[in-house]
């Protein structure tokens, strides 16, 4: 399992092209209509608290759009409170997670990922439909979607065109609020019911298609120099290599940390991996819990995808039905090489010990990359959501760490206080297995500003760590 205990509201299938952030997708079909906003949850609209800060998150797109949202909200254990502000025109409207509550109206959330594909597709002309939109729990209102458009195609870009062609919302408030600050919605459609739901949905698709880039923008780096440049000035000195064998240690049995493994060239490399990859389909996005937190850093898994709704691995993740992305090669080769060499340092340290027991060798099939930016951490918890041959073999995690350094915590059960301590460096690969596989571990912060200079210069990573943890399933 990976540190979670909840389960995040069910997503849906939508365009590739869609933005993991905030997605409007309104359609109906079959009889059934959907609205949803933001990260496949629903959303209440309720007028913007003035005391309340809408800071953007990192990665949050910049700059001003007809209709934007930033995050806003106070934090909870692990994460951030998943509300955003949305200005629609100039209004800006506090959008609220609403957790549990199925997209669709008439689905269980196990199903809607495949019952959404399903309605885009088998759209028939009937209209208009009724649906209750299932928003904060305060919050309960009706919204008539009229269809005037006989158009029933997916265009080739998706939903969007989709509601281009065929319909015009018409939002009316026929329910309750208990919410003071409750905007009414007939108040949301003067400010947007001028406009059809072609231009709401074009607008948010057109703002909110951009990806999280764990590399700065080229403008915000400030001494940005492509690497295409030599080796040499990369590549890690015979100091440095000492200094693995001086640092490097066995944290507690089947438990190993190789200090500064990962040379400054590789550091690289894999930042432009993880950077292409990441801002591809099956990319970073912000995992939420199931009450609408946020987890406090940027997610994408490759090889399987690990769901944090069911805790469970998936070929193709259920927040946009993406595939995940394969391994790159040269990510197990290289992982594969430091298990290898922490079974040498175990077997130096301790000549009488099991080496198969302490730690067992394996060829992973996973690999979950996280990226932490300043604020970013992760609670106290166990990586047991692999086979039950691969924990029972105790198969060992190999996590590599690249960017700001961070606190990592580590001990039997979960409780931080007390917990055993480790600062992790850019180029610090972490190995738990045999023994250790079911460790309690997280991270409780992440040291600003502490990422080596040429790092950042030589790859543009955004400021935040970068980590890698890869498994055998
Ligand atoms: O960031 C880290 O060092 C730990 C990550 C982790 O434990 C996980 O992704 O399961
Ligand atoms: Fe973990």
């Amino acid at each position: 399992m990976r540190r979670l205990d909840h389960a995040i509201p069910c997503r849906s299938r939508v365009a590739e092209t869609v933005s993991r952030q905030v997605r409007v997708l309104l359609f109906c079909s079959m009889g059934k209509m959907k609205m949803s906003l933001g990260d496949g949850d629903e959303w209440s609209w309720r007028r913007k608290d003035p005391s309340s800060r809408g800071d953007s998150g990192v990665g949050a797109d910049e700059g001003s759009s007809e209709l934007s949202s930033t995050s806003a909200g106070g934090d909870t254990r692990y994460g951030e409170h998943n509300s955003r502000i949305m200005m629609i025109g100039d209004i800006p409207v506090h959008l609220e997670a609403t957790p549990n509550y199925p997209l669709n109206c008439n689905e269980s959330p196990g199903t809607q990922g495949a019952a959404q594909e399903r309605d885009i597709g088998t759209d028939s002309q009937k209209s208009p439909k009724h649906c209750e939109i299932r928003a904060a729990p305060e919050v309960v209102r009706k919204v008539e979607l009229a269809s005037y458009d006989t158009g029933t195609h997916r265009g080739s870009d998706g939903v969007v065109n989709f509601i281009k062609r065929r319909t015009r919302v018409d939002l009316r408030n026929q329910g309750t609020t208990r919410s003071d600050s409750s905007i009414k919605v007939e108040k949301l459609h003067t400010s947007i019911g001028l406009k059809d739901a072609r231009s709401l949905s074009a607008s948010i698709f057109v703002n909110k298609a951009k990806p999280f880039d764990i590399c700065l923008p080229r403008r915000r780096r400030l001494d940005f120099a492509e690497t295409s440049d030599p080796v040499e000035d990369c590549e890690q000195t015979h100091e440095a290599v000492q200094l693995v064998e001086q640092e490097s240690r066995v944290l507690r049995p089947g438990m190993v940390l190789l200090k500064n493994y990962v040379t400054l060239r590789e550091q690289i490399d894999i930042i432009r991996k993880c950077r292409e990859i990441g801002i591809g389909p099956g990319g970073f996005y912000q995992p939420c819990y199931q009450d609408g937190a946020k987890l406090r850093l940027q997610m994408m898994c490759l090889g399987l995808d690990w769901d944090p709704n069911t805790r469970k691995y998936e070929r193709q993740r259920r927040v946009d039905g993406c595939s995940a992305p394969d391994i790159p090669n040269e990510f197990i080769l290289a992982v594969k090489r430091a298990i290898g060499d922490a079974k040498d340092l175990v077997k130096k340290g301790d000549r009488r010990s099991n080496l198969r027991n302490d730690l067992p060798t394996m060829s992973p099939n996973i690999c979950i990359v996280n990226f932490y930016t300043t604020t970013g951490r992760l609670g106290l918890h166990q990586d047991r959501d692999e086979s039950r041959e691969s924990l029972r073999k105790g198969l060992p995690v190999v996590s590599f760490s690249i960017g700001d350094s961070a606190e990592f915590l580590f001990r039997d059960y979960r409780d931080a206080d007390g917990a055993e301590r480790v600062m992790l460096e850019s180029g610090d690969v972490v190995i738990f297995g045999g023994e250790s596989r079911m460790v309690f571990h997280g991270i409780s912060s992440v040291v600003p500003n502490s990422a080596p200079k040429a790092l950042v210069d030589k790859s543009g990573l955004r400021p935040g760590r970068l980590n890698l943890t890869f498994r055998q399933f």
